[in-house]
């Protein structure tokens, strides 16, 4: 399925630094010069020939002028000879060797030092990072700023980066109240539309349409049939399980195609997986919990595929239970845990009431304690898997 995934073309755009950040290098990234470009310092002191070192702690040697970064010393050190230098300025011809001025006595032009001279000691030679031509970053990287440190540091002030994945998001249930308006008794607030929209925004992605749906066949039909003519991806929360007002399946079955329902997850089981017109189709089951570890657990890696990234598995981490672990066999569980260390040994505990209606613990978890399908209780001291939270939750 992820290799169909990848054919999707993606369109580029070329953007300034100021924008790069979370946007995904269409390019690969050769650099166009050698970092650092010449020799310089790496100390404020004194610049000299290391074969200098005898007459340096005796005669001493004289000091023929100064480099400040931005302005060289435009000479060539012979022999006795020494130049004033700061940090960042070109190493002057000659010179070998960089001494700081904290082990240096100096009277009017004479310096003196009784410090052991090694040659190359605090110059910071030219391509010791990286050599023109050189392969910088590759197409898929997901840039961050330090990527956005690295190709301003090569000169480069705009890059191809792939064009923003569309996506239509949509909450349903006529039981949902908007943040902001009054309830009434039998409402709850719609918190995952809000909460599936924050994740969904760490990833390059444009939210093109934001709406709550009613329990209404036509409605979903409508909404859904519209979004699907101008997104990348559909996303919708509820409606997937067996109830009778669960539409959004029916729709997509009935417009498109669903082409599977239900894994052996907890939370999530009733997440289904589609395409309606030219556009992916992720239905995630209406519980908060579900809702949002199925975004992050299933969907992500689809939809950063789609964004052009090169995206890796997330690590997983061996760890020692610090409580006992209810669980019965049969589906995968992604139990929200507190992580931390103890004398050198990463613990887990699960973070509050596990029930996938109920966020609060959730909100407080660092990461996943992923559970094997098979696996029963989990008592303290066992060992067991962990995965910290991702970019969509952090
Ligand atoms: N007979 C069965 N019933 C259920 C099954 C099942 O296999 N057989 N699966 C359960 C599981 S597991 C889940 S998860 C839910 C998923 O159901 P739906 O995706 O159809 O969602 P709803 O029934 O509409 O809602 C579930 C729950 O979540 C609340 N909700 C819905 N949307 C929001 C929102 N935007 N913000 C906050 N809370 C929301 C809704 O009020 C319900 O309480 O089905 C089980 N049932
Ligand atoms: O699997 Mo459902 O996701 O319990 O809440």
């Amino acid at each position: 399925m992820l290799d169909d995934v990848g054919t999707a073309t993606l369109n580029t755009e070329t953007l300034p630094l100021a924008q790069l950040d979370g946007r995904i290098l269409a390019v690969d990234i050769v650099s166009p010069m050698t970092v650092p470009a010449f020799d310089n310092s790496a100390m404020d002191g004194y610049a000299l020939r290391a074969a200098d070192a005898e007459l340096l702690t005796g005669a001493g040697l004289t000091v023929m002028g100064t480099a400040q970064a931005g302005h060289p010393f435009a000479g060539t050190l012979a022999a006795g000879q020494a130049v004033r230098i700061m940090t960042g300025a070109e190493l002057p011809a000659g010179a070998d060797t960089v001494l700081m001025q904290e082990v240096i006595e100096r009277n009017g032009d004479t310096i003196r030092s009784s410090e052991p001279v090694n040659i190359g000691v605090n110059v910071r030679y030219a391509g010791e990072d990286i050599r023109s031509g050189e392969l910088l970053l590759a197409r898929g990287q997901r840039l961050t700023p330090l990527h956005i440190g690295l190709l301003a540091s090569v000169g480069l002030a705009e890059i191809s980066v792939y064009r923003r994945l569309k996506v239509a998001l949509f909450s349903s249930g006529d039981e949902l109240c908007q943040p902001g308006q009054p309830r009434r008794a039998e409402q709850i607030y719609d918190s995952n539309r809000f909460a599936l929209r924050a994740m969904l925004e760490r990833l390059p992605v444009e939210i093109i349409r934001f709406e709550w749906l009613p329990d209404d066949l036509a409605a979903i039909r409508t909404a859904l049939g519209e979004a699907a003519a101008q997104a990348d991806v559909l996303i919708t929360s509820a409606g997937v399980s067996v109830g009778d007002a669960d539409f959004t399946k029916q729709v997509i079955d009935e417009l498109g195609q669903v082409n599977f329902w239900k894994v052996a997850m907890k939370p999530g089981k009733p997440f289904a997986f589609g395409r309606l017109q030219n556009c992916w189709f992720f239905g995630l089951p209406g519980n908060p919990v579900s809702a949002l570890v199925t975004l992050d657990q299933l969907a992500q890696p689809v939809l950063r595929r789609l964004t052009g990234e090169r995206a890796e598995a997330p690590l997983s981490l061996p760890a020692v239970a610090a409580t006992g672990f209810r669980k019965q066999p049969g589906r995968q569980d992604f139990q929200r845990s507190r992580l931390s260390v103890q004398n050198g040994q990463l613990q887990a505990e699960p973070s509050g009431n596990q029930g996938s209606g109920l966020l609060r613990g959730f909100a407080e978890a660092d990461g996943y304690t992923v559970l094997e399908a098979e696996r029963g209780r989990v008592s303290a001291g066992e060992t067991v898997s962990v995965q910290l939270f991702g970019p969509l939750l952090r």
